[in-house]
């Protein structure tokens, strides 16, 4: 057994004395349990998707599509969850993914999802679009702990260049690039409400916080030159004119990994290769871009076979349990970001919330691959699944 599980028993001997979690353990219910405590705004700008959010479900259809075959008697006493990704040790093939704004979730927004992550030694990656500045987070994330940054990439090259410069000397050792957002989709929820939380401030504490932002909108943000800024921002968040030639620029302005987020066909897993990059992360930003693409799952196998071993292979998309986390893997992926899930941790519990999620999908992964047959991630291959 090992530390991951031990959670399980943790919570019944607590039964003792009378305690019970204050949240669920079956984590598929927090998302209704935070529209209880979110404002209708920040509950559709999470929940949300792009269009008839026919690919938001189609991401869960896709888990539920393939059933783990339990195989027995193969000494699964000890259990090993870690992995390296990336060069990033790490207690489980979990990472958090990045969300942006998360101070419309919880007032503490990143800095208590960093405490989080840094608390159970779990990988962060933090989002350009974030409420709290990539210094604050780290600071918040602890000395030591691993983190990774994740880039919008916008058109001013030299504030990319200072994006990259500031995470690197505030220790995230890993680059995630997300391709599949440039610009943002259609999104009824957003559109009905009328809301979008940067030109209310909200998400663009890097950007406020940049010397080369704050050089191009003339000083540091005040009052006076709000206005200037956020439609600075507008004009700058994203950059449709991106090719694959330009990732060079990337590889030329950072020295560690890169992984590319947003990966769906195999031609383009196969490009990120030829690019030099070290990672892809097959995701469809859950279902919040293309309504109608691919469920991510079903996208997996493709870029799987064709990235075979030049690159790590990272998904999202639909990840809410542990059995979740084990079919990803089996299908091929190294380790999987979660997303919503623990938003929702963070809204219902602050910090404690994550830890919560956290703490729940490990120790169930780890009993679904020991009731499986399997003790270590790498263990898990299509063997253990069949199509329902
Ligand atoms: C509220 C919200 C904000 C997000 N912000 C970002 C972001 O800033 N950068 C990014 O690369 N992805 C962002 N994502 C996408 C997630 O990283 C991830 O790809 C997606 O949520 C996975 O789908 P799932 O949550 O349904 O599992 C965001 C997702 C949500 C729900
Ligand atoms: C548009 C981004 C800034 C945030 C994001 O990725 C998202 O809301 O899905």
């Amino acid at each position: 057994m090992s530390a991951l599980a031990d959670f399980q028993n943790s919570i019944y001997l607590q039964g003792l004395g009378d305690v019970r979690p204050s949240l669920p353990t079956d984590l598929t219910r927090l998302e209704g349990l935070a529209e209880g405590v979110l404002s209708a705004q920040a509950f559709g700008y999470v929940a949300g998707s792009a269009g008839s959010e026919a690919t938001a479900r189609a991401n869960r259809d896709a888990f539920d599509r393939w059933r783990i075959v339990p195989r027995f008697l193969r000494d699964v006493a000890h259990r090993d969850l870690s992995v390296d990704v990336l060069g990033t040790a790490m207690p489980s093939p979990i990472l958090l993914a990045p969300i942006g704004v998360q101070s419309i979730f919880h007032p503490d927004g990143e800095l208590a999802t960093a405490r989080a992550a840094g608390a159970e030694g779990v990988t962060m990656v933090l989002s350009t679009a974030s409420s709290h500045s990539i210094e604050e987070v780290a600071e918040a994330n602890g000395d030591g702990a691993p983190r990774w940054y994740q880039l919008y990439w916008p058109k001013d090259r030299d504030l990319a260049v200072s994006f990259l410069e500031r995470a690197k000397a505030a220790g995230y050792t890993a680059l995630v690039v997300t391709l599949d957002t440039f610009t943002l989709a259609w999104r009824p929820r957003d559109l009905d409400q009328a809301y979008l939380p940067f030109l209310r401030g909200i998400g663009v504490a890097n950007y406020f916080s940049d010397p080369v932002f704050q050089k191009a909108v003339g000083g540091p943000v005040t009052d006076a030159n709000r206005d200037a800024a956020l439609l600075h921002w507008v004009a700058n968040f994203g950059n449709p004119s991106l090719t694959w030639d330009d990732l060079v620029f990337l590889r030329d302005h950072w020295d560690g990994p890169i992984a590319l987020k947003g990966v769906q066909h195999p031609d383009d897993a196969r490009r990120a290769v030829d690019a030099g990059m070290d990672g892809v992360i097959v995701s469809n930003h859950g279902g919040r871009q293309v309504d109608g693409a691919v469920a991510s799952l079903d996208a997996l196998p493709g870029v799987v076979d064709a990235v075979r071993d030049q690159a790590t292979v990272l998904f999202d998309s639909g990840i809410r349990t542990g059995s979740d986390v084990a079919k990803a893997l089996a299908l091929g992926a190294k380790a999987v970001l979660l997303a919503r899930p623990y938003a929702y941790g963070l809204a219902l519990g602050g910090q404690a919330g994550v830890q919560h999620v956290l703490r729940c999908i490990q120790a169930e992964l780890e009993l679904t691959m020991a009731l499986s047959g399997v003790t270590r991630p790498d263990e898990l291959s299509p063997e253990i699944l069949v199509r329902a």
